[in-house]
């Protein structure tokens, strides 16, 4: 593949980004920004407005109010899009007669590229065997893959996909994480979508959270972890934690040990044999990432509207709008999918 230039272009900037279907709104002032050379997760719950902010950014919905742009430009007024951003927004809607060989040439012809770069794709997805196969008959994974590969023919520099781990086995994740972390690391921009931070916590730099349409979160995954604790564990609490305290480390109690400000657990150990403190447990604290998605999505204030029975009635789908993501399953590979032009 081509390289692309480290600090290259492929800035995604989401400003104010709403979108109301009816009086319902879906997407509500989001506001985040997606650098080149990363991968950022973008989570939320199911029914948070994750699809519908990506459908936006990719053209195929007008938002309501607010702007997507990919380098200051929206999806519609980028010449060749397909050479730009690769998008796979659903692994579902392949033609069942089709070969995954077909399948590419469409999409080949529609953007531009030769023929022998289907096969060249296959090859990279890790999916040549299918190129002959009925997409009818391939397994989730493999349709990830062929997603993968579509979004990819166009060599763009901007990747967007939509829980592109869904249905992979857990081979496939790893194989997935390498596959993503090389294309950032030719300086490319991905932004992937997951309503799972534990499933993209390994893979991803940046995360953006949403709950009810709204960013609830926006960091690096370290950030997210927060300053890193330990728990120790002592015979002799109060001279343990007077000795960190005079190294410079706070600590508190916490059940029948102390909750130390540091991760660094040789240093406390050290501070501990220095002070003659004996330590009984010495570990570090793992911040339960999944706990936190959930006290960021679900707390009182942000709890699921899909779950307290807010949801959109269907009939407040815009005229040539199309339905829910959740029945109608959409690539965005080909322009041909573009509605409310
Ligand atoms: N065309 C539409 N008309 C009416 N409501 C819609 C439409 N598209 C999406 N919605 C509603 O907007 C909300 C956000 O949906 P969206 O598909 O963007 O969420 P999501 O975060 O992608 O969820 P999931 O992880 O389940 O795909 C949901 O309540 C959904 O029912």
């Amino acid at each position: 593949m081509t390289a692309v230039p480290e600090r290259g272009p492929g800035r995604i900037e989401i400003r104010g980004l709403t979108k109301r279907f009816g009086s319902f709104t879906a997407v509500d002032q989001l506001d985040f920004t997606v650098q080149p050379g990363r991968i950022t997760g973008f989570l939320g719950p199911n029914g948070s407005g994750k699809t519908t902010t990506l459908r936006m950014l990719l053209g195929l919905i007008r938002p309501t109010a607010g702007t997507a742009t990919i380098d200051g430009r929206s999806y519609r007024d980028i010449t060749e899009p397909l050479t730009v951003v690769g998008s796979a927004l659903e692994a579902t809607n392949f033609h069942p007669g089709r070969t995954a060989r077909d399948h590419l040439r469409v999409l080949a012809a529609v953007a531009g590229v030769p023929d022998t770069r289907v096969d060249e794709m296959l090859e990279l997805v890790g999916i040549p065997a299918a190129a002959r196969k009925r997409a009818g008959g391939y397994s989730m994974g493999m349709r990830q893959r062929l997603g993968l590969a579509g979004a990819l023919l166009g060599d763009p520099r901007v990747i967007i996909l939509d829980e592109p781990a869904n249905g992979l086995d857990p081979e496939g994740i790893r194989w997935l994480r390498g596959f993503l972390r090389h294309l950032a690391g030719e300086g490319r921009t991905l932004l992937i979508s997951s309503h799972m931070l534990s499933e993209v916590e390994q893979t991803v730099d940046d995360v953006v959270i949403i709950a009810n349409g709204r960013r609830v979160a926006e960091g690096t995954v370290a950030e997210l972890h927060g300053e890193p604790t330990a728990y120790v564990r002592s015979s002799r609490l109060p001279a343990l934690a007077d000795a960190l305290h005079r190294a410079g480390i706070t600590s508190e109690p916490r059940d029948d040990g102390l909750t130390v400000r540091s991760g660094d657990l040789a240093h406390i150990g050290d501070i501990a044999l220095a002070a003659g403190v004996p330590v009984h447990e010495l570990r570090a604290d793992q911040t339960h990432l999944e706990e936190l998605f959930f006290n960021l999505t679900e707390s009182d204030e942000h709890r699921n509207r899909n779950r307290s029975g807010h949801e959109a009635p269907p009939e407040t789908l815009p005229p040539g709008e199309l339905p829910p993501p959740s029945g109608a399953p959409v690539s965005t590979a080909a322009p041909s999918q573009e509605v409310d032009r």
